[in-house]
């Protein structure tokens, strides 16, 4: 080899170490038509592209969490489904409109695993005052939070003296079991099981967008629209309180379609599935939290499912394909 050859080769090889490093830093930011495309241009791209389309098909949190959630696909050759991950409830405003998702791991751990970092409560009430209790709450501790039986479910929350430790803080630290998301023919995505869950565990928070009912009922409608021809799964979930008289006095609404958490792949099941939605309230926090729980035991490699409501609309809504006895072939609708 001359000379001018050996130096051209260098330039080449530099060149190359330079794109992998430009490569390796911004295809994690990029959504899958885009990485699709920049993969198509060579064989490197198409080599970085390839490994974190297979990071991001490991772990749907995107390190978030404490396990790593994989999807899981017979079906077709989707690998992934793409969203903005947020453990907690998050105002439209703080989305981040990119967020990085499949790093090597050993080229940039300092952007890898951000950490376990929750904080379930968006508005806090000033000076509120929760439970004084200096151990874990329970009912030995006679923790006040314990007794306020007659709001519904309670934790113990940003206005108590506990430490996040407390016991009576089950649905604060994020999904503490095994979970997997698996492609159905004709469900889609299902959030599943991935390990033996025994009955009344934590298993998620329905976390995303928390929105007006003005903006909630504006995005139903072109939800609706781009769901009946198959163009999007939605996942806005509208959940009411009502009085002894029926009347409504609380509703949430929470979107997870472009920004949320695992919960957003949860199917329903016409005869309610084995998950308890529980409005979860704390001292010191404004809002309730939305949270799911095992309404039995579920056994590994169970598919995970709740009742999206009773109300059926429209006679000729999308076809439900629950499989549970009391199948009512068309999934819930109502007017939000
Ligand atoms: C909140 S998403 C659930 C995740 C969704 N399967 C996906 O692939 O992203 C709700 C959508 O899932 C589908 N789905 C949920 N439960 C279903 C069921 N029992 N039968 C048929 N489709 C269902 C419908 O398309 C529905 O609009």
């Amino acid at each position: 080899m001359n000379n001018n050859n050996k130096r051209e080769k260098t330039t080449i090889n530099q060149n190359d170490s330079a794109l992998i490093q430009c490569a390796e830093l911004i295809l994690p930011y990029l959504h899958p038509v885009d990485l699709a495309s920049t993969s198509s241009t060579c064989k490197t791209l198409n080599k970085i592209s390839n490994s974190i389309t297979l990071r991001r098909s490991s772990d749907a949190s995107r390190s978030l969490e404490k396990f790593p959630i994989p999807f899981i696909n017979s079906i077709d050759n989707q690998s992934y489904s793409y969203f903005i991950y947020t453990g907690n409830q998050i105002l439209s405003a703080a989305v981040q409109p990119r967020q990085p998702w499949g790093y090597d791991p050993d080229t940039r751990p300092d952007l890898i695993n951000p950490g376990h970092c929750y904080d379930p409560f968006l508005f806090r009430v000033e000076g509120a005052k929760g439970c004084e209790c200096e151990r874990g709450c329970d009912r030995s501790s006679r923790c006040p939070c314990l007794d306020n039986v007659e709001f519904g479910a309670w934790e113990c929350g940003p206005g108590c003296q506990c430490g996040s430790d407390c016991g009576n803080r089950v649905s604060q630290s994020g999904i503490l079991v095994k979970l997997k998301i698996v492609k159905d023919r004709r469900t889609g995505w299902g959030l599943y099981a991935g390990e033996f869950i025994p009955k009344g565990q934590f298993i998620c928070e329905y976390a995303g967008e928390l929105l007006v009912t003005k903006e909630a009922q504006s995005r139903q409608q072109i939800y609706d629209q781009l769901a009946s021809s198959g163009q999007l799964s939605p996942a806005l979930l509208v959940v009411k309180e009502h009085l002894p008289s029926r009347d409504v006095c609380m509703r949430i609404n929470v979107d997870a379609t472009r920004v949320g958490n695992v919960a957003r792949f949860i199917n329903h099941s016409c005869d309610g599935g084995n998950l308890d939605t529980i409005i979860l309230r704390s001292s010191g926090s404004v809002l309730p939290r939305i949270c799911f729980f095992s309404s039995r035991d579920v056994q590994n490699n169970e598919e995970l499912k709740f009742s999206y409501g009773d109300i059926r609309l429209k006679k000729q809504g999308l076809p439900c394909f629950c499989g549970s006895s009391c199948c009512f072939g068309v999934l819930p609708s109502e007017n939000t």
